[in-house]
């Protein structure tokens, strides 16, 4: 059985996107089997490991029921992936069915087409908000893993995630639990770590752990994401390939990266 983690936050831009694919492609490294899920209409993580979501079968389809979840995955060199375009922001409005908070859940884990049975881990990239699409996200999943921003606006927005942690937990999904708060794009300053102490008071009063690690700003990971490859096999092929010089700020951050898949590797054993 697959252990599910939807990257959620409402807030925009604090890097789920990036954590989701990062993770992912780190999992691979270590052997693990991966599926993504982009349940975000932007469609930013099937870009970034340049799957096709245009012409093939994606989370919309999956979730209006036309095709199976098995049946929408693609195979990129990071990770699997039902990929996704625009025309999910539409589910939003055309699911109208008791019980459609469970689509996505059911869909993962149905019998004969589900694909939960598969993977050693699914990670569901949600999208900035907390409706309906972040909500089927929640009730799939059985962790919920939250990057946010050292900014404080970004900390305090946790809490607005936390009460549709607990209207999920009470009434689509009872075993979700929390899997911990990722600080993420942090920068060396002095109002980092002020952030960082509100961030950690924040997950306490939620009961959660917040990673040891956290993950610095740098250029590298846009500049792979550009060519749509992961910051793994970037920063190899930068500097083996084509012998380019690599920054040591550029490796600080692909070590963080390392140390926290080993860290949410770690964690998930003792969970
Ligand atoms: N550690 C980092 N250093 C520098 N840039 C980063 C880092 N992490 C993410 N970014 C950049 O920040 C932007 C937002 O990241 P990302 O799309 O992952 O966030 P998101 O939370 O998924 O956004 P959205 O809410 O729009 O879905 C992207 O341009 C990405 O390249």
């Amino acid at each position: 059985m697959s252990a599910i983690f939807a990257l959620a936050n409402q807030k925009g831009g604090v890097a789920k996107t990036t954590t989701t694919g990062t993770l992912a492609a780190g999992l691979k490294k270590q052997g693990f089997s991966v599926l993504t899920i982009d349940c975000d209409p932007q469609g930013n993580l099937s870009m970034s490991v340049a799957a096709e979501n245009q012409d093939s079968a994606t989370m919309y389809e999956v979730m209006k029921g036309t095709v199976s979840a098995r049946e929408a995955i693609q195979h990129t060199p990071s990770c699997d992936i039902i990929p996704a375009n625009t025309i999910l922001a539409g589910i939003e409005q055309e699911l109208h069915n008791v019980g459609k908070e469970m689509t996505l859940r059911e869909k993962l884990r149905d019998e004969q087409t589900g694909v939960a049975e598969e993977y050693d881990y699914i990670l569901i990239d949600c999208p900035p908000s907390l409706g309906l699409l972040t909500v089927n996200a929640l009730t799939a999943a059985d962790y919920l893993l939250i990057p946010t921003m050292a900014e404080t606006f970004a900390a305090s927005g946790i809490t607005q995630l936390y009460d549709t942690y607990k209207s999920v937990k009470k009434y689509t999904n009872p075993a979700l639990r929390i899997d911990g708060v990722l600080l993420t794009r942090t920068e060396r300053t002095r109002v980092t770590k002020t952030i960082q102490e509100l961030t950690e008071k924040i997950a306490d009063y939620m009961g959660a752990d917040v990673y040891r690690t956290t993950i610095r700003s740098n250029v590298i990971i846009k500049e792979a994401q550009a060519v749509q490859e992961n910051v793994f096999d970037y920063i190899e092929s930068k500097a083996q390939t084509k012998g380019e010089r690599v920054s040591e700020a550029s490796r600080n951050f692909v070590n963080d990266c390392l140390n926290f898949v080993k860290e949410f590797v770690e964690k998930e054993r003792e969970q």
